[in-house]
Formats: C-alpha cells, sequence, structure tokens
C-alpha cells in the first residue's frame, strides 16, 4: 500500500562505541511515494529530556580509575551512557535529567575519590592544569634535591675500585631517615591518597602497587636503623635511597607525561586560534568594539574589509565577498548580500558589510566543529576497552606475583634472607605496573583526531577512527560527492509555453543540487516566478507542486511513470543526452510530458586519484546513485569504478548497505544528500562531505569539511596511521613490564631501575603518540 504521507527519519545516536562491526544507529525511514519532511528540531525534541553532562574528573592515575567509574556510575539510574577519559581528564555521560541530576552524578564521582566539576571553559582548565604542573614539578625538585645524597650512598656499594668514599654522616640512619620521610610522606603523599582511595572501593590501580613497594623498603629501612641503635656494632642494611628514588622517578615521569598530554590538546586550540577575538558592535549610530565573548544574538555587528567575522549571523547592509575556505574548503570568496549567511571565523574580503548576530558560542558552526573534535578526542576506540581490561586485572596479578617471588626468595632460593626477598618483590612490583597501558589508547586518538581536525577531517568518535581501518568496501554516492554537485542545465526543450516558469517556480523549493541548477539557469534567464502550493519534495524522484491551479510534476522517468506521464516519444533524445553523463529532468504538467532539461555536472578533481588510490589498497569501490543507468555508467566509467548501482531510492540505498554487511562486508558509505542519510547511518564507516545537507553530516560518522575527495584517502590513511601507533603503544606500555617481571622475579634487577623503566614507559608511549602529528 502506499500512502500519501509524509515520512521521517528518527535518528538515535549514541556516543559511546560499541565493538566494531556493530552499527550504533538506528533509522528507520518509511518509504512510499510521498514527500519527505525532514524538521531538525524534531530529532532534537525526541531527546529533550536527556542531557549530555561533561564534567572535568580530578585525580584518576590509570585506566582502572576509569574503569571503576564507569562501572559504577552506569550502575546509576538514569545515566544512559557514560564515558570516561584518562588523558583529557573528562568524562561525558548521557543522563535522563528528571531521573537523575548532575549534582548526583558529581557527587558519587566525590565519593569515589575523585574531583569532578562541570566542565570548565578551556581557559579555566588550562589556568589550573598549569597550576597542577608548578605544584608537581614543584614536588619532584624537592624530592630530587633530597634524593641525590641517598643516591650518593649506593655509590660506595659499586664493586672493588669503582667504590667512591661515602662521608659517615650520609650513612647515618638518623639522616638518611630525615632525608627520606618527607619524600616518602609529602611528595609522596598523593600515591598514599590514591592507594586509599582505589583499595577503599575495593579495587587496586598503580598508586597501590607504589605505596606497597615503597613504604615495604622504607620500613624496613627503619626497622633496621632502630635495630642498630638497640644492639651495638650492628650493621643497618638501609634502603632509604631505594623507596626516595623510586618516588622520584616517578614524579618525573609523570611529570614529562603532564608536559606531553598538555601538547596532545592543541588542535582544540587551533581551533578556538581561528575566531575572532573583538567585535565591533552597533549601537544605535555609534560603534563600539567589544571583546567576542560579549556578543549577544540579535546584536548589529560592523565588518570591514580584512576583518574575521565575528559570529555566525546574517548579513544585512552591503555586499561583499567572503573567504569562507577554513570551514567549507572553497577557496572562490563567496558573494554576500543581504539575507544571506555568514559564518564566524570566514574572512571578510571586500567591503564592509553590517551583519546581524544570530548563533554564537557552541551554537555556532566553529563551535560545533570544536564539540565535535572535543568529543572524538575524549571517546574511546573498542581497542580502549580491551586495554581497561587488562590494566585492571593487572594491578591484583601483579600484587600475587610480587608476594610468590617474596615467598620463594624466603623459602626456596635464599631461606631467611628477609632483605633478599624484599627488594625482588619490590622490583616486581614496580616494574610491572601497567600505567602506561592506559594511556596507549587515548593519546594515540586524541592526536589522530586532532591532526584530523587541523585538515578537515572530522572525527565523531574514536571508535570511527578504529573501524575505518578495518574497511574492505567503499561506496560513492555520485551527485556532490564524486560530482562537484554544482550542476548547469545544458540543453533544454519545452513544450509547453509555461513549462520553464513552472519548472523553476517548483524547483525553487527544493535543496537538491539539480533544482538548484534549474533555479540559477532560470535566473540567468530572468524568467518569472509563480506562486506554488502544496509543494511536496519526493526524495530520490522529484517534486511536485500546484501552479495556477494545475498539477506541475518534474523529476525521474520514475516519477513520470508513476503518475502516468508518457514520455516515451522523447526516450530516445533523452538517452542520447544521458549518455554523455547528463541527468534529465522531465516535466508534466496536469499529466502530459511538457519538457525536458538536460544538466550536467562536473567530477571533482583528485575523483579519479581517490578511486585509483583506495583500489590500489585492496579496497573495492563501488559507486550509488539515484540516478539513472546512462549518466552514472558514464560516469563510472570515466572513475575506473566498475561496480554501479543506479536509480537507487534513499531506503534502497541503505538496504544495499544491510546486504553488503551481511556479506560479511565493512562498508565505507560516502555521501552528501538528504537521499545518502540512511545509509550513511546503515555504513559501518558513514562519510559525509561538508559542502552536503545537514541530515547527511548528522547521521554520518565523519566529515570531510569542504567535500574535497583528496581528504578522503587522507582519512584512511589517518585511520591506519592512528592504529599502527596505537599497537606500537601497546608494545612499548608492555614491553618494559613483560620484560622486566622475569629479571626483577630473579632478583637481578634494582628497584631504582625498575622505577626508571616504569616511567620510562609512558613517556615513550606518549611520545610516540605524538609522532602523529607529523602525519602527512
Ligand atoms: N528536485 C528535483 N528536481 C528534479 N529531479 C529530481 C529532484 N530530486 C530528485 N530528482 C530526480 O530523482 C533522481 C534521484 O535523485 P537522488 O537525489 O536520489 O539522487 P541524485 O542526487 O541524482 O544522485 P546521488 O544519489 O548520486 O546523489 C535524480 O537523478 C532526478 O532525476
Ligand atoms: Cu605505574
Ligand atoms: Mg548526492
Amino acid at each position: 500500500m502506499q500512502v500519501k504521507k509524509a515520512y521521517s527519519i528518527q535518528m538515535e545516536k549514541t556516543i559511546s562505541g560499541k565493538p566494531a562491526g556493530h552499527s550504533n544507529k538506528k533509522f528507520a525511514l518509511d518509504r512510499g511515494s510521498a514527500a519527505i519532511a525532514i524538521d531538525h528540531k524534531k530529532i532534537v525534541n525526541r531527546q529533550v529530556k536527556k542531557k549530555v553532562l561533561r564534567l572535568d574528573i580530578d585525580g584518576m592515575t590509570c585506566s582502572a580509575c576509569t574503569a571503576r567509574i564507569e562501572k559504577v556510575l552506569k550502575k546509576m539510574k538514569g545515566i544512559e551512557s557514560i564515558n570516561v577519559n584518562l588523558a583529557t581528564e573528562t568524562g561525558v555521560l548521557k543522563i535522563i535529567e528528571d531521573v537523575v541530576s548532575t549534582n548526583d552524578v558529581i557527587e558519587k564521582i566525590q565519593h569515589l575519590g575523585y574531583g569532578a566539576k562541570v566542565k570548565s571553559a578551556e581557559a579555566d582548565k588550562k589556568k589550573a592544569r598549569a597550576e597542577k604542573y608548578k605544584k608537581q614539578k614543584q614536588k619532584f625538585f624537592i624530592s630530587a634535591c633530597l634524593s641525590l645524597p641517598l643516591l650518593y650512598t649506593m655509590l660506595g656499594h659499586l664493586p672493588g675500585n669503582w667504590a667512591v668514599p661515602v662521608p659517615a654522616i650520609l650513612l647515618n640512619p638518623l639522616i638518611q631517615f630525615v632525608l627520606a620521610a618527607p619524600i616518602q610522606f609529602y611528595a609522596g603523599s598523593q600515591f598514599y591518597k590514591g592507594a586509599y582511595q582505589s583499595l577503599s572501593h575495593h579495587s587496586a590501580n598503580m598508586d597501590v602497587l607504589v605505596v606497597i613497594g615503597t613504604s615495604a623498603s622504607f620500613l624496613y629501612s627503619v626497622l633496621e636503623g632502630v635495630r642498630s641503635f638497640l644492639y651495638r656494632g650492628y650493621e643497618p642494611h638501609l634502603y632509604f635511597e631505594t623507596s626516595a628514588v623510586l618516588i622520584t622517578l616517578i614524579l618525573l615521569g609523570k611529570l614529562l607525561e603532564a608536559r606531553a598530554k598538555s601538547r596532545t590538546t592543541q588542535a582544540i586550540a587551533h581551533l578556538l586560534n581561528l575566531q575572532a577575538k573583538k567585535a565591533n558592535i552597533l549601537l544605535g549610530i555609534t560603534e563600539k568594539q567589544i571583546s567576542i565573548e560579549g556578543v549577544k544574538a540579535g546584536d548589529v555587528l560592523v565588518v570591514r574589509p580584512g576583518e574575521k567575522i565575528p559570529v555566525d549571523g546574517e548579513v544585512i547592509f552591503g555586499e561583499t565577498a567572503i573567504d569562507e575556505s577554513m570551514i567549507t574548503g572553497e577557496s572562490i570568496p563567496a558573494v554576500k548580500r543581504p539575507g544571506d549567511q555568514v559564518i564566524g571565523a570566514t574572512i571578510n574580503k571586500n567591503s564592509m558589510v553590517h551583519m546581524r548576530a544570530t548563533k554564537i558560542g557552541k551554537e555556532s558552526v566553529l563551535g560545533k566543529i570544536v564539540q565535535t573534535v572535543e568529543e572524538a578526542q575524549g571517546s574511546k576506540a573498542p581497542i580502549q576497552r580491551f586495554a581497561d581490561r587488562i590494566s585492571s586485572v593487572f594491578v591484583p596479578v601483579v600484587a600475587g606475583i610480587a608476594l610468590l617471588t617474596f615467598l620463594s626468595w624466603l623459602f626456596l632460593i635464599d631461606p631467611g634472607n628477609v632483605e633478599r626477598a624484599l627488594v625482588s618483590s619490590i622490583t616486581v612490583l614496580v616494574i610491572a605496573c601497567p600505567c602506561a597501558l592506559g594511556l596507549a589508547t587515548p593519546t594515540s586518538i586524541m592526536v589522530g583526531s586532532g591532526k584530523g581536525a587541523e585538515t578537515g577531517i572530522l572525527f565523531k568518535g574514536g571508535e570511527h577512527l578504529e573501524i575505518m581501518h578495518k574497511v574492505n568496501t567503499v561506496i560513492f554516492d555520485k551527485t556532490g560527492t564524486i560530482t562537484e554537485g554544482k550542476p548547469a542545465v545544458t540543453d533544454i526543450e519545452l513544450y509547453h509555453d509555461k513549462a520553464l516558469s513552472y519548472l523553476v517556480s517548483v524547483e525553487y523549493g527544493s535543496e537538491h543540487p539539480l533544482a538548484k541548477a534549474v533555479v540559477h539557469y532560470g535566473i540567468q534567464m530572468k524568467v518569472e516566478r509563480e506562486a506554488v502550493s502544496e509543494l511536496q519534495t519526493i526524495t530520490g524522484q522529484g517534486v511536485h507542486a500546484v501552479i495556477e491551479g494545475h498539477h506541475v510534476i518534474a523529476g525521474s522517468r520514475k516519477l513520470m511513470s508513476h503518475h502516468m506521464v508518457l514520455y516515451q516519444n522523447k526516450l530516445k533524445r533523452a538517452e542520447e543526452l544521458e549518455s554523455q553523463g547528463k541527468t534529465v529532468i522531465f516535466i508534466a504538467i496536469d499529466g502530459k510530458l511538457a519538457g525536458i532539461i538536460a544538466v550536467a555536472d562536473t567530477i571533482k578533481s583528485g575523483a579519479r586519484e581517490v578511486v585509483s588510490l583506495l583500489k590500489e589498497k585492496g579496497i573495492e569501490v563501488q559507486m550509488m546513485t539515484g540516478d539513472h543507468e546512462r549518466p552514472a555508467m558514464a560516469i563510472a566509467r570515466d572513475l575506473g569504478i566498475e561496480h554501479v548501482y543506479s536509480s537507487v531510492l534513499p531506503g534502497q540505498k541503505a538496504e544495499k548497505i544491510r546486504k553488503l554487511k551481511g556479506q560479511g562486508k565493512i562498508v565505507a558509505m560516502i555521501g552528501d544528500g538528504i537521499n545518502d542519510a540512511p545509509a550513511l547511518a546503515e555504513a559501518n564507516v558513514g562519510i559525509a562531505m561538508g559542502t552536503g545537507t545537514d541530515i547527511a553530516i548528522e547521521a554520518a560518522d565523519l566529515t570531510i569539511l569542504g567535500g574535497d575527495l583528496d581528504l578522503v584517502s587522507k582519512a584512511f590513511r589517518l585511520s591506519h596511521a592512528v592504529m599502527r601507533n596505537v599497537r606500537q603503544n601497546f608494545f612499548w606500555a608492555l614491553a618494559y613490564n613483560s620484560a622486566g617481571i622475569p629479571i626483577a622475579a630473579a632478583g637481578l634487577l634494582a628497584p631504582w631501575v625498575a622505577g626508571a623503566a616504569m616511567a620510562f614507559s609512558s613517556v615513550s608511549v606518549i611520545t610516540n603518540s605524538l609522532r602523529l602529528k607529523k602525519f602527512n
């Protein structure tokens, strides 16, 4: 049954990732021969009760912490999803406001022993981070200065001629205690705090390992010292330097980590820097310069040539050309007249204009981009959950191995030697600490998606970066994706004197690229437009309207057949035009064919290269279009694409992708139109052209700013580079541990060497991630 009714698109996207291969999107499309009415507000309103809550979370030390917060909060009522990121120290939650309040969530996290507050502005955060860094640095220096004399005493233990004379005072247990205690309890207090928090919630993080390790050597040394006071002549075996150096090195590691981390978040700062800092506001007839934060929607702003457009808005006076390349990728400046929309951060080239601010801050185009990038950087790739799982079992396992080491030394290897047993087990504890594992994925994802954003590839989440490198089938949409989407009318044949006027009038109400071509042509030819009623867009087929009491339809031959319009006598002419790669629009008035009009679009530069690049990688390339077979084939042949699906209706596009997925293929769909939205949502990876419709962008997993096809192959390369980087990070994170544990258990490693290895494993992971910045 085909009912004429508006059909709506339902979209549900979650922030958190699901395992690769599973689409986390639902896209219901009831098909019919009817008009499509897509209401943006409706999509938003559906989720009005739900709120995305962004928090700054403080005090997490390793991925065991993130795992615990996620686990506990997931159990709370009203929390739909939660994603805590160690690298950015943030949490993104989806909550149902009626059920749970922001305060409930914050209290819960605080109860777990972490600091939590609603995400502050980037500037506040920077300040807080800088302060923390300063304090951390201070602690490190104190601890390093106190450790040096202790370290010096170790030189006295060097074998044979290497031994260095050590002043007796440094060997005094009391002096050593005085040097070591501040390190243990002041500089090292953060580890005690962390360990206490962790243990009081029945879990163990890396702080626990550090605390057990350092406290054991400290306490043992204290006992030895006491003994030497009680029994004259007793030679105490002091290990103060072990705990001191360990803490110093771990603090150094943290310091280096913090510094490297701040470099990974530069992409956002870079984006925010695009924004204008000041705006000239017009108050009556006087003009005043104010800072950008002071601009409100509705303000009238003056923008002179050479200045940046301060916020999103609408031109109300003047005419100018604006360079929008940073947002749209379009290198030719766009002409803007009163009534035209302008985008914040773009550059006014020609002359002064007045504009009315419409969207500011988070609502603006740039604000949304920043938000997307932030979310992507804070989200998790499926592979990270794997890392989180490993590290959450790691700590107890390691504690077990350390205990085993202690017992086997004490009872089997060197019976009765508490000291040897203790040192070996401490070393095991320290070297096995999996702190770098928690950083392996998020730092790569962060640098990688930041790099993408800089180049014009906006990933909506880390999971897409990961899935993308598994893609083996890529499907391109034609119009607007492979072609410029700026078609021009080339041929025209009319059989009714009102045909052109009616056609231009109906197409005026359509967003379709073909419609724009017709409207543009109409303006050029100075065609009069008529009043239109009952306008309906039939997605994938054409448009319908009533003009001066006449039923006018324009679109594909499918639409004509559907309305029983006879077009067969013009079929030959149409096919002739189509073989040249042109798209033919049929016009019918009151059920009679009134004209055919041919429209041609140019293939984007770089299209051929992308296709051959993907094919080289062993990826299957296909094309899927709503257009007729002939023009589709003509273009496909030109590009070297063998598989073409033509005359596909929007719902069928998604169907086709579902089928391919069913065959076990991992599919990426690249499109721009409303007709592509369901397919973009269905594909494993949906890629939208930034020049395309909002609906497509919303449905997709990543957006190519400006619609540059080179960026498509770049996005694929980036995902491969990031995943390679993640694997390298896993290696660096685990290499020291796996190699170190047996050596440490055998008692062949000094505890401080283990401490250094642990610190450098974190540092090498972050350094490796930063290499992605050089990706080109
Ligand atoms: N506004 C319109 N005016 C005239 N014809 C239209 C209109 N919208 C759709 N059509 C007809 O329907 C066909 C399918 O449209 P659809 O939007 O699904 O795909 P397309 O834009 O041609 O190609 P692609 O799927 O590659 O983007 C078009 O080729 C055209 O013949
Ligand atoms: Cu560690
Ligand atoms: Mg298209």
